[in-house]
This record gives C-alpha cells, sequence and structure tokens, in this order.
C-alpha cells in the first residue's frame, strides 16, 4: 500500500511521523519483542529524532527504548567525531537521550573505526552485522525504513546511475564516488532497503517536487532511486506541499 501525506509545513510532517514512527515501533513490540528500524541523515530524518527525544507534539508512552535495534540507512565515512555523521547526528538529537540499549544500537564504522581506512571491509562488517541479526542469514526484516530524498532522488547513498544503485545482490556496499560530498560512503542497497515492512520518504522543498513526481509515477530507479524503494506492507510519503506539487493525482 502506497499512502502520499501532505503537510502544510515541515513541523506538521515531522510530528505526525514522529507519532507515527512511536506506534509502528510499539505494535512491533507487542507483536515480535523487538523492533528492527534504520535511521537516516537529513534535516526531516533528524527532526524526527529530535521530537521523539524532546517529546514536542509526540507522546511516547508505552514504547520501550531498551527493544529497539537501531541501524542506519547510510553513512559518510569520515572520522567518528565528524559532524558529517549521521550516526553522530542521531546520538545528539536522540540516542544520547533515550534508554537505548547501547548493544542494539549498530553504526556503520567511521573511518577511524576498527577497519581504519578500509572502507570495504567496514561495508562488509554490516553486511555480516545484518546477516548476524537475521532470521533467514541475510538481513533483518525491518519494522520501519525511514529515507530522506535529495533532489536528484537520491536515498541512502543510492544516487542516479551509480553501481551502487543497480546492486541486486550485496546487502551493504560502499560507495566512493559520491557525486555529493563527502566522496566516501557506507550504504544498505535497495534489495535490502525493500525487505522494509515499512519504508517512510521525509520530503520538504520545491527542489524535491520532480523526483517525488517520478517515484510516484513508477520511474526507473536508475534514474531517480527512490522510485526504487518501496515498503513490503506499506510506502508512505511524508511531503509538505512544496515538495507536493508536481503530483497530479
Ligand atoms: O546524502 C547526503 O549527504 C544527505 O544527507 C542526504 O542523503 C539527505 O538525507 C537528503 O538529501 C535529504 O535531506 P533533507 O531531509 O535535509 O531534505
Amino acid at each position: 500500500m502506497t499512502e502520499t501525506l501532505v503537510f502544510d509545513d515541515k513541523t506538521e510532517l515531522v510530528s505526525t511521523a514522529a507519532q507515527r514512527f512511536v506506534d509502528v515501533v510499539t505494535a512491533a513490540q507487542r507483536e515480535r519483542g523487538v523492533a528492527h528500524v534504520v535511521l537516516t541523515g537529513g534535516s526531516n530524518g533528524i527532526a524526527i529524532l529530535a521530537a521523539l527525544a524532546t517529546g514536542a507534539g509526540v507522546t511516547a508512552d508505552g514504547l520501550d527504548w531498551t527493544n529497539i535495534e537501531i541501524y542506519w540507512g547510510d553513512d559518510r565515512f569520515v572520522p567518528d567525531g565528524d559532524p558529517d555523521r549521521n550516526a553522530g547526528q542521531a546520538r545528539d538529537a536522540l540516542l544520547a537521550h533515550v534508554p537505548v540499549d547501547p548493544a542494539k544500537v549498530h553504526p556503520m564504522a567511521p573511518s577511524d573505526g576498527p577497519f581504519g581506512d578500509d572502507i570495504a571491509a567496514a561495508a562488509a562488517d554490516y553486511a555480516r552485522l545484518l546477516a548476524s541479526l537475521s532470521a533467514d542469514g541475510v538481513a533483518p526484516e525491518f519494522d520501519l525504513h525511514l529515507l530522506g530524498m535529495g533532489g536528484e532522488g537520491h536515498i541512502n547513498s543510492l544516487f542516479p546511475h551509480a553501481e551502487a544503485t543497480a546492486e541486486t545482490s550485496k546487502t551493504v556496499v560502499a560507495v566512493t564516488d559520491s557525486p555529493k560530498p563527502p566522496s566516501r560512503r557506507i550504504t544498505l542497497t535497495l534489495p535490502v532497503v525493500n525487505r522494509s515492512r515499512a519504508v517512510w520518504f521525509l520530503v520538504a522543498g520545491a527542489d524535491k517536487a520532480e523526483a517525488v513526481a517520478a517515484a510516484r509515477d513508477g520511474a526507473d530507479a536508475a534514474d531517480w532511486p527512490c522510485a526504487g524503494a518501496h515498503g513490503t506492507a506499506e510506502t508512505v510519503w511524508f511531503l509538505d506541499t512544496a515538495a507536493a506539487s508536481h503530483l497530479t493525482a
């Protein structure tokens, strides 16, 4: 099922997504004990985390922070303290403020981590981690995968016409030529994004309107990577009016 929600402004978009995040996580915990959630960078992805931490417009009663396995859809392969790290931004916005279990928080390795500067080894390690936490030896069936999106339709570090975007077997790959700096990143691939029960796009701004319309019109994922991401149960587009402005129906 694909759902499109259009909000007057970013604040409303963020608080609605944050409340629904609580609902998805608590339902998964009720049904399966633990929730598996993939976080994203970008202003909206981080704003949702901040709303969850501060409780601004969100009621998180009943959510068991200790029982969430937390992953990232991509991260920049830079040193740990670099402000470009999605993991660091998420820690500052939310994870440092709630009682998550550190053993269940799974950042991708930074360039000064256990694999040093070896980005291929760091990517392979993340693939091993996903496999180790899965029922089928490949990757978990995520309850929720949050996605920001660039104006050219990139999601995670999957850019138009890039090798990583065309990947059909590996779950995690290294990107060394990202057109958007920094050039080195680690990213989940479309086949693993598409194992998620829920895929949510968090998109605001007129510069994203063309990509939103292309995805909704069933464009080729090579041209518009966002068009290749779908949840097995739901795909939800959280849009502001500007991002929704090229939709025809
Ligand atoms: O790849 C990156 O370098 C960006 O961080 C990017 O992936 C970001 O998540 C999107 O461009 C959405 O960003 P906004 O949520 O700020 O629109």
